[in-house]
C-alpha cells in the first residue's frame, strides 16, 4: 500500500468525489459511520459518556457525525466545538445543524470560554484537527490540548492525533493529542508509523473509507506499507517441475564459542524461508551442534573457536554472514579476505555490521545490493547519530546512495530503505524483540535471496514473513512474554499459508 501526504489525500478524495460522482458530505458520512462502526465494536457505552472535541474543518466534521450516529443510539454524548478559526468548513456546517435538529446539546469553546468538565468514566473522541492540520497550533486550541491530555482519560483519535501533521517533523512536540487509538482513514500516514510519535497515535486502525483504488494505483509514491496485497504482487508461488537447485544454495557464515545459538537460527530460518540447498560456515566448536540441530544442512568449518580462514569450499547463491561471530581480530582480517575476493550477493548482520563500523573502508568491497540488517544500537554506529526518526531516514537514505546497498532497520514497524524508497512493515510484536529474533530473520532473508528475487523484494518478504510467523505464533496462543526466535521459525509455515498456492489447513 502506498503511503501518501496531506496534499496526496485531498486528491485522492477530490478523485473519488468525482469517480463516484458522490458529494463530498456523503463521504464524510461514510467515512464518520465507518469509525462509528469501528468504535461499537470496540469500546464499551455502558454507563459512559462519549466526549467528542469537534474542530471547525471536515475532521470535526466526522466527529460531529459520530456524535449523532452515538444519539441515535441512545448513548450519553457530549459535544465541544473548539472554535480555533471563524470559518467553518460547508460540511461541518451542514452536521452541525443536523445535531442542532436532534436537539442535541452543543458546548461552544472561544478564547475567552474554553472550560470544560470530564468525568471519571469518560471516553474522549479528538476530532480537532486531521489531515488538515497545517501550522502550529496557538492560544486556547493549544490549551484545550494540553488540558485533555492532563486528564489522563483515554482517548480516541479521528484521521490523526490533533496537531500532528501527515508528514513533516513536529516541532512543538507539548501541542499533540495523546491518544490511545487513532483511527486513521484508508492509508497510514507517515507520522503515524515513526517511533518518535508512538506517545501520540498508540495503536493504529486503517479505517477503509472506499476511496478509489484506481487513484493509488497510479499517483506516485517512494513510501509504502508492506502488507499482505503489496507481498502478492511480487510473490513467487512454486512450480511442479521446480527442484532445489531452483531455490538456490543459501552459506550463512557465523558463530563463536558460546554464540553458535546464532547461527543455528539463522540457518534453520533460511531453511523455513524456502532455500533449495543450506551450508552452514562454522568455527569447528559447533560442528556437533549444527549437524545435530539442523540435520537438513550442511556444514562446513573454519577455525576451532572463532571464524578465520573462511575458506568454505561450496558455491553459493548467497551467503548471510555475521550472526555470532564476535569480532576478534582473526575474524575481522578473515572478514577483509572473504570481502575482497567475494562477488556473492551479502546479507549481513550483527558483527560484521559492527566490522563495518569499526572499519569504514570495508564498505567499499560490499557487492552491489547487499543487504544489511542492524538493530537501532548498530544502525547508529553504522550511519551516526540522529537526532529525530527524519534525520535517520536521511541518514539512511544518504548511507544507501553512497553504497549502493539495502538497510532494513529492525524494530516496530521494520525499515526498508534503499535510495529514495521506503517500506515499513505491517506485521510483528513487541515479542519480537528478544535476543534470536534478528538472526531468523537474517536467515530468512538469505533464505529468499537465494530464491529468485531481487535483494529488495527479499528484504521486503523477509520482514513481512518474519512479523507475520510472530504474529501467527501469538494466535496459537504463545505470549509475547514467552515467544522464542525458535517460535517464529516453527511458524514460517503459517505465514506463508497466506500466499502459496498449496497449503494443508491445520
Ligand atoms: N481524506 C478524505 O478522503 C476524507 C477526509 N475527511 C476528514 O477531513 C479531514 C481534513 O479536513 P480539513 O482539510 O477540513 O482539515 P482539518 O479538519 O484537519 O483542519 C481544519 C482547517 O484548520 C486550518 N488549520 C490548519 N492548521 C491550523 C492551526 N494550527 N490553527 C488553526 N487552524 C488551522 C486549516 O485551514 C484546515 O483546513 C480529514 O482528516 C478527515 O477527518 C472526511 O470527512 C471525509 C473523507
Ligand atoms: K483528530
Amino acid at each position: 500500500m502506498k503511503i501518501f501526504n496531506t496534499s496526496q489525500i485531498q486528491k485522492w478524495d477530490a478523485y473519488t468525489i468525482k469517480a463516484e460522482q458522490i458529494t463530498s458530505l456523503d463521504l464524510m458520512e461514510r467515512a464518520a459511520t465507518a469509525c462509528f462502526d469501528w468504535l461499537t465494536e470496540h469500546v464499551t457505552f455502558h454507563n459512559r459518556r462519549i466526549c467528542f472535541f469537534c474542530g471547525v474543518g471536515n475532521n470535526g466534521g466526522d466527529g460531529l457525525v459520530m456524535a449523532r450516529k452515538c444519539l441515535e443510539k441512545g448513548y450519553a454524548v457530549s459535544v465541544y466545538i473548539v472554535h480555533f478559526s471563524s470559518s467553518q468548513s460547508e460540511d461541518f456546517k451542514k452536521n452541525l445543524q443536523r445535531l442542532i435538529d436532534l436537539k442535541a446539546t452543543i458546548n461552544h469553546l472561544v478564547e475567552d470560554n474554553s472550560s470544560f468538565n470530564l468525568k471519571e468514566s469518560d471516553l474522549i473522541i479528538d476530532a480537532i484537527f486531521g489531515t488538515g492540520m497545517s501550522r502550529d497550533i496557538s492560544g486556547f486550541t493549544s490549551e484545550i490540548i494540553q488540558l485533555i491530555n492532563q486528564t489522563g482519560k483515554e482517548v480516541i483519535a479521528i484521521d490523526m492525533p490533533s496537531g500532528l501533521s501527515t508528514s513533516s517533523l513536529l516541532k512543538n512536540d507539548g501541542m499533540v493529542i495523546k491518544a490511545s487509538t487513532t483511527l486513521t482513514f484508508q492509508c497510514p500516514k507517515l507520522n503515524l508509523l515513526l517511533p518518535d510519535y508512538f506517545k501520540y497515535y498508540g495503536e493504529v486502525v486503517l479505517i477503509n473509507i472506499g476511496l478509489s483504488e484506481s487513484f493509488s494505483s497510479v499517483e506516485p509514491s517512494s513510501m509504502f506499507y508492506v502488507d499482505a496485497n503489496f507481498i502478492k504482487s511480487f510473490f513467487i508461488k512454486r512450480k511442479k517441475f521446480d527442484h532445489k537447485g531452483t531455490f538456490g544454495h543459501s552459506l550463512l557464515i557465523g558463530g563463536s564459542f558460546g554464540k553458535i545459538g546464532a547461527i543455528v537460527l539463522a540457518t534453520k530460518a533460511a531453511i523455513g524461508a524456502g532455500s533449495g540447498l543450506t551450508t552452514a560456515f562454522i568455527p569447528k566448536c559447533g560442528y556437533d551442534i549444527l549437524q545435530t540441530s539442523v540435520p537438513e544442512a550442511m556444514v562446513e568449518i573454519d577455525n576451532d573457536l572463532e571464524l578465520a580462514y573462511f575458506n568454505y569450499k561450496v558455491n553459493p547463491t548467497v551467503i548471510g554472514l555475521g550472526m555470532g561471530m564476535g569480532t576478534s581480530e582473526k575474524t575481522i582480517e578473515g572478514f577483509y579476505r572473504f570481502l575482497k575476493h567475494n562477488s556473492t550477493p551479502l546479507v549481513i548482520d550483527a558483527d560484521a555490521i559492527n566490522i563495518l563500523s569499526k572499519k569504514p573502508s570495508f564498505l567499499e568491497l560490499l557487492p552491489p545490493e547487499t543487504i544489511l540488517t542492524p538493530h537501532p544500537k548498530e544502525l547508529e554506529r553504522l550511519i551516526g547519530k540522529w537526532s529525530n526518526d527524519y534525520e535517520k531516514i536521511d541518514l539512511m537514505t544518504d548511507f544507501t546512495e553512497k553504497h549502493n546497498c539495502i538497510l532494513v532497520n529492525k524494530g516496530a514497524n521494520t525499515l526498508v530503505v534503499y535510495k529514495k524508497e521506503k517500506y515499513f512493515n505491517s506485521t510483528g510484536n513487541p515479542g519480537l524483540a528478544k535476543g534470536g529474533s534478528g538472526d531468523v530473520l537474517t536467515g530468512m532473508i538469505t533464505g529468499l535471496l537465494a530464491q529468485k528475487y531481487t535483494a529488495l523484494q527479499a528484504s521486503i518478504l523477509g520482514i513481512y514473513l518474519h512479523g507475520k510467523a510472530a504474529d501467527c505464533a501469538l494466535e496459537k496462543g504463545i505470549s509475547e512474554e514467552s515467544l522464542t526466535a525458535s517460535d517464529v521459525i516453527q511458524h514460517i509455515d503459517n505465514a506463508f499459508a497466506f500466499f502459496s498456492s498449496k497449503t494443508i489447513k491445520k
